[in-house]
């Protein structure tokens, strides 16, 4: 994996990449970033790849990187394969007996392991688990809603608790944990659900009392007006976020939603930042302006700088 500076770089310009980026690893040194990659920004060898060095990047310098990861995409084409019916509603996937097998079959047992073997491809910190392992994560069912309407969405789940026990032991032993998105039912751990991952990346972020919350996409933010390309947020605060959510469409809602909870949890940034570009998510860390779109409690008027105390 090589990483080369463009030609067109002078050596200035070089070094003060390198130095923009000083404060900011300070700033962040020794927190816990939770990182959702999504199945939409995971198409791509190349841009796999850059995820991959970033998130070594990040481990290499002091900071927790913890993966949770999705596959809608992934989850799509093999029940196509499978020649299985899969239809979405207000975001979220309905879920039968039989969708919930290739879920589980996708999620944990191919996208994960991928994921695990580019991220150990020249040594050996990440670990997979999934949601159902080490009581990590327990849910219950939940419904989607559409125009106001609740509608059921089968075997779909909410996490209600998090044990994040297995995953503070993996990062305390200097470990990258690569987390799926699947839980068992809180009242029955043979009945297992599907979970959103943006859904299950906030419950862990507010658990494991992160800084960070970066959520990758294949949109550049969020829009007030989508797909109006112009009204692109760059920063905005939880209240003015919750206006916007009735106007948002599909895979958009669960993600504000997630973005909501965790920052009212206690996550201090949420992002939503384009995974369709490579190194989105170390260019947000490590530089002044930051890319996509933050949100925070409230939304400061002031700039970022580093130096902002960690919680
Ligand atoms: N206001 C909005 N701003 C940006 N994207 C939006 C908005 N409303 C709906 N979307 C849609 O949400 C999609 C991202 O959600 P989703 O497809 O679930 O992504 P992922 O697979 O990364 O979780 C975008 O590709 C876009 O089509
Ligand atoms: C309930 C629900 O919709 N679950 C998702 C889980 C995967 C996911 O969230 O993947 P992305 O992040 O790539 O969209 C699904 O079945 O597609």
């Amino acid at each position: 994996m090589s990483t080369k500076f463009p030609a067109y770089l002078t050596p200035t310009q070089k070094a003060s990449v390198l130095l923009e980026a000083v404060p900011w690893l300070r700033t962040y040194k020794g927190t816990t970033v939770v990182i959702k990659y999504g199945g939409n920004a995971m198409v791509d060898e190349h841009l796999k790849r850059a995820f991959a060095a970033d998130i070594l990047f990040l481990h290499q310098v002091g900071l927790k990187p913890v993966v949770v990861h999705g596959g809608g995409p992934q989850i799509s084409a093999m029940l196509g394969r499978l020649g299985i019916d899969s239809e979405f509603r207000g975001g979220l996937r309905v879920t039968t007996p039989e969708v919930m097998d290739v879920v589980r079959m996708v999620l944990t047992g191919s996208v994960q392991r991928e994921l695990v073997s580019l991220l150990n491809k020249d040594g050996s910190a990440a670990v997979g688990i999934s949601g159902e392992d080490g009581g990590l994560l327990s849910a219950r069912q939940r419904r989607a809603t559409i125009d106001g309407e609740s509608v059921d969405v089968g075997l779909v789940g909410d996490v209600v608790e998090v044990d994040p026990r297995s995953v503070t032991e993996l990062l305390a032993m200097g470990r990258i944990p690569v987390i799926s998105s699947v839980a068992p039912l809180v009242t029955d751990s043979t009945t297992v659900l599907n979970i959103n991952a943006d859904t299950a990346a906030a419950a862990l972020a507010v658990a494991l009392k992160a800084q960070k919350l970066i959520m990758l996409t294949d949109v550049e933010g969020l829009y007030a007006n989508w797909p109006d390309k112009s009204s692109i947020i760059g920063c905005i605060g939880v209240n003015e976020l919750e206006a916007l959510l009735p106007g948002l469409a599909s895979g958009m809602i669960p993600k504000i939603e997630a973005c909501l909870r965790a920052v009212r949890g206690g996550v201090r940034q949420a992002h939503i930042v384009d995974g369709r570009q490579p190194h989105s998510m170390l260019l947000e860390i490590v530089t002044d302006s930051g890319v996509g779109t933050e949100i925070q409690l409230e939304h400061a008027k002031v700039i970022r700088h580093a130096g902002e105390a960690p919680r």
